[in-house]
């Protein structure tokens, strides 16, 4: 059992800005929790705070049920993996991966087959020889890992760990981490900025923005039950289209009106709260891209199609393969991109109406920027 807590924790660097504000979080024991957001969000510095290699300015960090804002990072009994890999150039594979167990007196035998053990679940063991120098950058991530998961920490801390790595390869140790994470049964917490890595490795992303949490929930619930437009618009590629627009009553109906006079009829579901606390006031709508299509789909069945409808004129068209995004231009509302199949008709200069699935669309408050429909993960 491990568990990790932080409360109310603060990191100041200057006295002055917050580079961590607040943060609360209980990790709990075989979570794969990702801290992604922004380049200086305090993602580094949140991980740094529970290795020890930084000091907490204010605030607890307790590992299992011991206090640890003054253990020594050694004491800790976490293991790290940096995006630089942190390897001893003039040692071997072998050598590197053994030398924490080394310094703690284990058993060469002992030693000897838990070598062997990670080299296996990494597929290194035909570079046990080589030195540092003489691997790829993927090959030396793994080496980093390998040497990391010698032992059985309470948890691993990952910065940025594929990040020198290509496309492909990222990929590739995308799937080994997450299967390394089911083998080891271990907590890992990981910092990323890749929100791809988030989405798949990731039991639980926390969100953070300008040293705050934003949110922390399961990926899909960030996905689809974003708390607030920088959530909503942060993870998601391309982006969750943000039109601003006026909620007006409409007979027994209520719409969503755009500045250019296009409507969009608001779902039963949503219409009672819009209509009671946002008639005639600015709200945001949120479209995912992948939620305009160009045929009715049957879950629009509860909303009348004719007053579903989006028109823009498409500015650019990216032919993906696999389907199309488009990049339209409402009249006043701005761009947009909608994620269509590859036969979709349609050239730079064209009109273009598409349904948009309003029972999938997100409302968030034009002042708080807050989702107006956030269950807090509770869906
Ligand atoms: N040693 C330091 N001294 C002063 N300020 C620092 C120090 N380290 C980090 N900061 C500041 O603290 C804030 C958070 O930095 P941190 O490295 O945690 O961000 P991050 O989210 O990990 O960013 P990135 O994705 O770019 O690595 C930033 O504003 C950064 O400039």
């Amino acid at each position: 059992m491990s568990e990790i807590t932080l409360r109310n924790v603060c990191k100041s660097y200057d006295k002055e800005h917050y580079a961590v504000k607040d943060f609360n979080l209980e990790i709990h024991d075989n979570e794969f929790v990702i801290f992604v957001g922004p380049s200086g969000c305090g993602k580094s510095t949140t991980l740094r705070m529970i290795a020890g290699l930084e000091e907490i300015t204010s605030g607890e960090l307790w590992i299992d049920k011991q206090l640890c804002n003054y253990v020594e990072p050694k004491d800790r009994d976490l293991s790290m993996v940096f995006q630089n890999y942190a390897l001893y150039p003039q040692m071997t594979v072998y050598d590197n991966m053994a030398f924490a167990l080394q310094i703690r007196k284990v058993p060469k035998n002992e030693i000897d087959q838990k070598v062997h053990e990670a080299a296996a679940i990494l597929g290194i063991e035909s570079l046990l020889k080589r030195r540092p120098g003489q691997l790829s950058g993927g090959q030396k991530q793994r080496v980093a890992i390998g040497s990391a998961i010698m032992r059985k920490p309470k948890a691993f801390l990952m910065d940025e760990p594929l990040s020198n790595l290509d496309a492909k390869l990222r990929a590739q140790m995308r799937v080994e981490l997450a299967d390394l994470h089911k083998r080891l049964g271990t907590t890992i917490i990981y910092v990323t900025h890749d929100q791809t890595e988030a989405m798949t490795l990731g039991t639980r992303i926390v969100v953070m923005k300008d040293g705050f949490i934003r949110q922390a929930d399961a990926p899909r619930t960030i996905y689809e039950d974003p708390a607030d437009l920088f959530v909503a618009g942060f993870i998601g590629s391309p982006s969750m289209n943000f039109m601003e627009g006026t909620i007006r009553k409409n007979g027994s109906g209520v719409d969503f009106v755009l500045a250019s006079g296009q409507k969009l009829e608001v779902p039963q579901t949503k219409a009672a709260l819009l209509a009671g606390q946002y008639a005639d006031k600015k709200v945001i709508l949120g479209i995912r891209p992948e939620h305009f299509s160009e045929e009715v789909k049957k879950e629009h069945a509860n909303l009348n199609p004719s007053r579903c409808r989006l028109t823009g004129k498409v500015v650019v068209k990216e032919m993906l393969g696999s389907e199309s995004i488009f990049y339209l231009k409402e009249q006043r509302a701005g761009e947009y991109a909608a994620r269509l199949t590859v036969d979709t008709k349609g050239a730079p200069g064209d009109e273009m109406t598409l349904y948009v699935d309003m029972n999938r669309v997100h409302f968030f408050d034009a002042d708080t920027e807050k989702n107006i429909f956030y269950h807090g993960g509770q869906q």
